[in-house]
């Protein structure tokens, strides 16, 4: 099932008036605009198993919405949803006609707007972001490190199991680091020789040296990730020894990863802002990024460790990634603990960015960056991707159950704000 309406029941709402659920879905197809010769007008939300298939018929989707959009303003309130489910077949929804909003079959609900000056900016600050993301999973790893209570083992691989069944095409497993530094992952091993041979997604692990990378090759990993930082403070903290020091451990992690044919990623912490040097100069960010990148990592992830960075910030340091590595080779990270983590990643995707590290239910924290929050939820970045139209084969309504689960088992509620909302749309439609 790859819907929300079953796990949260909503299709029992019949008075839901400001979300746009069919967007929760991942199958949602949104043809290109000027393959319907209708300018920047689109439709959205018929189920399509492959972008090709999006392509038929879009004349007979137009017609059919716009039957739809007389249908539903005609039934009354009482028994609308019945009447509103049982002709759907198709669901559709047209941008472009008049500006008014509107309900359609599959519970959703839409805005149409005329104006070709809106269609224009439209097309403006969204025209450019890719239309594909790569979410990269890391709450198993960086959500749990940070926990004062130990999750037990069984717990971690049920929740990569649930993580992978998402369609998370990344989940981050765990950290081979000295359990006396990061006790939460002190059974990294257990960990991974439980889901060494789980298919259906890539599971790095963490390796700060060559004793990880080994440790972690004989548990099954089939790819790595090194860390290094930015903040020169922070790089002793975190791993106990300089940037320098830490990018020759990483060449030789690089150098037995490659002799193995094992895929290495590179992080850069503390892009924006270290706890004790405060603010970060792009160049070093650039320096270390391209020191990783000639390492051979395949991907550098850019870390904002403490959750400061505003777009602001954002975009100068990504002009001076980008200048030395390939954009396509980059990946943002972002800890929400100003709330800024949404709006920096809407820029960095309108600067080419195509893959986003994320943690299920904001899990995360660094043992090292004191008063950092969690990661930004994933649930919420999926959210807005759906929104965008952008594509990540990532089923919301199982990560909502996801996120359930391990905040259920941490005795806390959910970090991410679309799984609240939309557990209040649940607790609402149960009273209806
Ligand atoms: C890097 C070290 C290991 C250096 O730690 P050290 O103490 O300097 O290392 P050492 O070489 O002197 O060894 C000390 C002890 O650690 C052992 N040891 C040494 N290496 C390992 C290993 N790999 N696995 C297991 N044990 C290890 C080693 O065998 C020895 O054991 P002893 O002889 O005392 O019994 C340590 O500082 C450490 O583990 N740090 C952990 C850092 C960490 O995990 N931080 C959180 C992740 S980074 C992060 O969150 C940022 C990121 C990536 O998410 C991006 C972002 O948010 O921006």
């Amino acid at each position: 099932m790859s819907s929300l309406e079953e796990p949260l029941g909503l299709d029992k709402l019949s008075s839901l008036s400001t979300i746009d659920l069919q967007r929760f879905s991942s199958n949602a197809c949104r043809p290109r605009a000027e393959d319907m010769g209708m300018g920047s007008c689109w439709i959205e939300g018929r189920n399509c198993s492959s972008s090709s298939n999006c392509n038929e018929d879009y004349e007979g989707y137009t017609r059919e919405a716009f039957q739809w959009k007389r249908q539903t303003r005609e039934t009354s309130q009482g028994d609308s949803l019945k009447r509103r489910t049982s002709s759907q077949g198709r669901s559709c929804m047209v941008y472009g006609s008049s500006c008014d909003s509107w309900y359609s079959s599959d519970h959703q609900y839409g805005f149409q707007c005329n104006n070709k000056g809106a269609r224009g900016m439209t097309n403006k600050f969204l025209g450019g972001i890719p239309k594909f993301v790569k979410i990269v999973e890391v709450g198993p790893r960086d959500g749990l490190q940070n926990e004062k209570n130990i999750v037990p083992t069984a717990v971690k691989v049920e929740l990569i199991h649930r993580l992978v069944s998402c369609g998370l095409p990344v989940v981050e497993a765990t950290s081979f680091v000295s359990p006396k530094w990061v006790p939460q992952l002190a059974d990294a091993k257990d960990v991974m020789e439980a889901v060494r041979n789980l298919e259906g997604a890539r599971l790095p692990v963490l390796t700060p040296n060559l004793k990880g990378f080994e440790a972690a090759i004989a548990a099954g990993a089939k790819e790595v990730a090194i860390f290094a930082s930015a903040s020169e403070s922070f790089s002793k903290s975190n791993i106990n020894c300089s940037i320098e020091e830490s990018l020759t451990r990483y060449r030789a992690v690089s150098l037995a990863a490659k002799k193995l044919s094992i895929p290495v990623r590179g992080y850069v912490s503390c892009v924006v802002g270290c706890p004790a040097e405060g603010a970060i100069s792009p160049s070093k960010v650039a320096y270390v990024a391209k020191e990783l990148y000639d390492m051979g990592c395949f991907e550098i992830s850019l870390g904002d460790t403490i959750g400061v960075a505003t777009p602001g910030a954002i975009v100068p340091m990504l002009e001076a990634v980008m200048a030395v590595v390939p954009v396509e080779k980059l990946a943002v990270h972002f800890h929400d603990t100003y709330g800024q983590s949404l709006p920096n990643i809407l820029l960095s995707l309108q600067m080419g960015i195509s893959t986003i590290d994320c943690s299920v239910a904001g899990l995360g924290g660094c043992p090292y960056a004191k008063g950092a929050s969690g990661n930004v939820a994933t649930e919420d970045v999926v959210y807005m991707l759906n929104g965008l139209g952008v594509k990540t084969n990532v089923d919301l309504g199982k990560l909502m159950l996801v996120g359930d689960f391990i905040s259920n088992h941490l005795g806390r509620p959910s970090g991410s704000k679309t799984a609240i909302a939309l557990s209040r749309v649940n607790v609402d439609a149960s009273k209806i």
